[in-house]
C-alpha cells in the first residue's frame, strides 16, 4: 500500500484508489451518529443555501450543520454529535453542510472508494481498508485527508489510521487522544464566551465506538451522499 496524508479541504495532488476523508470536531462524528440513530443517508452540501433549497422540495429531509462552528439559522440541527445522539432518525435523510469535512469530501469525489469518518469510528475504517484492499495484487493508493487546514485533530487521526493500515505503532492510542483535546478546535468548548459550543461534544468527538459500519461516500448520484456499509 502507498499511503499519502494530506490537510486540508482542497483535492489532494495524488490520484488514489481509496481516499479517507477525517473531520474529529464535529462533521463526522455527527455523521456517525446520525447513522448510528437510524438514519438512512446523509447528502453531503457546499452551502447552507443550497442544503435550504433542497429541504423546499424534500420537506421531510433534515440539515446539519455550522458556519464558522456556529448554528446555521433555518437548520434543524447544530454540527453538533451530542444534539443528534439525542434524536430519533430511524428511516430519515440528512442533509450536512460543514467547513471542513463535507467540502474536503466533496473535493476528494474522484477516487475509486472515499470513505469518511471522525475518530469515533477511526479503528472500524482503517482496519475495514486494511482487510478490503491490502492483499490486492497491485497495491492501492490510498489518500488519508485530514480535513481541518491547519490543526491537530484531524491530523492525528490521519496518523492513527495510517499506523492501523501499515500495522506500525507509531502513534499511541492515548496520544491521538491528547493531540485532539490540545486543538484549537476544541479550545471552543472551553471558552465560557462561547455559552453555543457544548463540552459534551468534544466528549463524544473523544471517544473511539466500534461499530458495524464504516461510512462509504456514494458519488454515482447528483448529490454525493454518506451510507453505510456493514463490514
Ligand atoms: O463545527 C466545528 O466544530 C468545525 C468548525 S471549526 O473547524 O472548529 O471552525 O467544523 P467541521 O467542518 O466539523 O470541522
Ligand atoms: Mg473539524
Amino acid at each position: 500500500m502507498q499511503i499519502h496524508l494530506f490537510q486540508g479541504s482542497h483535492t489532494p495532488p495524488v490520484q488514489s484508489n481509496v481516499t479517507i476523508v477525517v473531520d474529529v470536531i464535529r462533521a463526522f462524528t455527527v455523521s456517525f451518529y446520525a447513522l448510528l440513530q437510524g438514519a438512512d443517508r446523509i447528502l453531503l452540501m457546499e452551502t447552507a443555501e443550497q442544503a435550504i433549497k433542497f429541504r423546499q422540495k424534500n420537506p421531510t429531509f433534515l440539515l446539519a450543520g455550522e458556519t464558522n462552528g456556529y448554528p446555521i439559522e433555518g437548520f434543524n440541527f447544530e454540527n453538533s454529535p451530542y444534539q443528534i445522539k439525542q434524536q430519533e432518525l430511524k428511516g430519515r435523510t440528512l442533509v450536512q453542510k460543514t467547513t471542513n469535512g463535507v467540502r474536503a469530501a466533496l473535493n476528494c469525489l474522484d477516487t475509486e472508494h472515499l470513505f469518511v469518518t471522525g475518530f469515533a469510528g477511526a479503528k472500524t475504517t482503517a482496519e475495514y481498508v486494511r482487510e478490503e484492499f491490502a492483499d490486492r495484487l497491485d497495491p492501492p493508493v490510498i489518500n488519508i485527508v485530514a480535513s481541518h487546514p491547519t490543526d491537530e485533530d484531524d491530523f492525528a487521526c490521519a496518523v492513527y489510521i495510517k499506523s492501523i493500515l501499515e500495522g506500525s505503532r507509531d502513534i499511541s492510542f492515548l496520544e491521538v487522544i491528547n493531540r485532539i483535546r490540545q486543538s484549537e478546535a476544541a479550545e471552543k468548548f472551553f471558552d465560557e464566551k462561547k455559552p453555543e459550543f457544548k463540552r459534551e461534544d468534544l466528549l463524544i468527538c473523544l471517544e473511539e465506538r466500534p461499530s458495524d459500519f464504516v461510512m462509504k461516500v456514494n458519488g454515482t448520484g447528483k448529490i454525493p451522499m454518506i451510507e453505510r456499509v456493514i463490514v
